[in-house]
């Protein structure tokens, strides 16, 4: 099993590169922020819980949040891999991957931060918002929000890979296509140490 993070600030381009990797590989794709906008869309308690927290730009408490994610992935025993966009967005979400991954007899292979600055950010995801049709991208003052948050809390979950020598960065500003191409390059890398 190949099981990758992709980690960086809202607006980062995660969910592009995702959707990418699902089309060249069989990887199950499990975003954090789809499955809440999913709960939220039908209306389910969860949903109801998660809102304020997500229309605030603040992120939803880690209790909630794991034993979401753990249940994604109970539901998908046979994959050949994973890709976790947007979590683990805390130090404690990162432990409970940990110990699920160990459970599960396998690991994380790498995390890839795509790097981009808070500038281009925010524009961007105001250029989105149109589009996007998510209540978080309209203001400002909430893309910031969300980008300290990331600063404060998230950050610090690439330290814990880095530890574990798993921790690599690209240029988030390169086209989508540039950035694919060393992702790739990172999964090639893995693939061939298994
Ligand atoms: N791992 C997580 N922990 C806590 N909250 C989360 C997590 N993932 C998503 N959320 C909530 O969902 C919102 C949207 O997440 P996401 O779609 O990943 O957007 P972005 O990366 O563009 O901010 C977050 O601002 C937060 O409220």
């Amino acid at each position: 099993m190949y099981n990758l993070i992709l980690f960086g600030p809202p607006g980062s381009g995660k969910g592009t590169q995702a959707q990418l990797l699902v089309d060249k590989h069989d990887f199950l794709h499990i975003s954090t922020g789809d499955m809440f906008r999913e709960e939220l869309s039908r209306n389910t308690p969860l949903g109801q819980e998660a809102r304020s927290y997500m229309d605030a730009g603040h992120l939803v408490p880690d209790e909630v949040t794991i034993a979401m994610l753990r249940k994604r992935v109970d539901q998908h025993p046979d994959v050949t891999g994973i890709i976790f966009d947007g979590f683990p967005r805390t130090d404690p979400q990162a432990a409970a991957l940990n110990d699920l991954m160990r459970e599960k007899d396998t690991q994380i292979n790498a995390l890839i931060l795509l790097d981009v600055d808070v500038d281009t950010i925010v524009q961007r995801i105001l250029g989105r918002a149109a589009t996007s049709g998510r209540a978080d991208d309209l203001k400002e003052d909430v893309i910031r929000t969300r980008y300290r948050n990331f600063v404060n809390y998230t950050s610090p979950v690439y330290d814990f890979y880095d530890e574990l020598g798993l921790a690599r960065r690209v240029d988030g500003t390169l086209t989508p296509e540039a950035v694919a191409a060393e992702i790739d390059a990172i999964i090639g890398e893995g693939l061939q140490n298994d």
